[in-house]
């Protein structure tokens, strides 16, 4: 079953259960898919983030299902030291799996505007899974299991700076 999603975004996606490549390890759940051709750099979507507070997350997001659809966010306590608390990602940010080996889409925070924005790594062909980083701290065993583990201080913060935006 395939749901497009064309309806708030103009780059052709859709959301399925599915992997048409064969030769790839599907994911677990639903993923993103592209529907034709995206050419590298193109933003896929931006997306608002909920920052949710240092203690909220630890007394009660870590113990439901959201945890599994957060992402890490800098944040500042009330003595100036930074620290690193949750945000819920609206949209689409929230449906992307995460890949090793086929990251096609990297993503960069704006802890001011409180967006995420996402963008093609490469070229992305039709059919092919929409991949970001989690970074190296996962917290479940990652489906393709011949993956190489991430670099470590990769938690996608600087991830932009892997593609020339002109
Ligand atoms: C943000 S959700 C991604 C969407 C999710 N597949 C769904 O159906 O709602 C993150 C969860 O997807 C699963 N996931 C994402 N990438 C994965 C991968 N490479 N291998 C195994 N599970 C993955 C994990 O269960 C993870 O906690």
């Amino acid at each position: 079953m395939l749901y497009p999603l064309l309806s708030t975004n103009p780059i052709p996606l859709f959301l399925s259960h599915q992997t048409p490549f064969k030769h790839l390890t599907p994911t677990p759940g639903r993923g993103v898919f592209a529907t034709s051709h995206i050419p590298a750099k193109t933003i896929i979507d931006v997306c608002p983030v909920l920052v949710l507070g240092l203690e909220e997350n630890v007394k009660h997001i870590e113990h439901t299902s959201l945890y599994h659809y957060t992402y890490n966010w800098p944040t500042t306590v009330p003595t100036g030291q930074p620290r690193t608390t949750q945000a819920v990602i609206f949209g689409l940010g929230s449906m992307f799996n995460h890949s090793t080996q086929n990251q096609n889409i990297v993503w960069e925070r704006d802890t001011r505007l409180q967006i995420i924005t996402y963008r093609a790594l490469r070229d992305i062909e039709a059919g092919e899974e929409l991949c970001i980083s989690y970074g190296s701290h996962l917290t479940f065993v990652e489906a393709d299991t011949s993956a190489v583990a991430a670099v470590e201080e990769d938690d996608g913060i600087e991830q932009l700076n892997q593609i020339h935006i002109d």
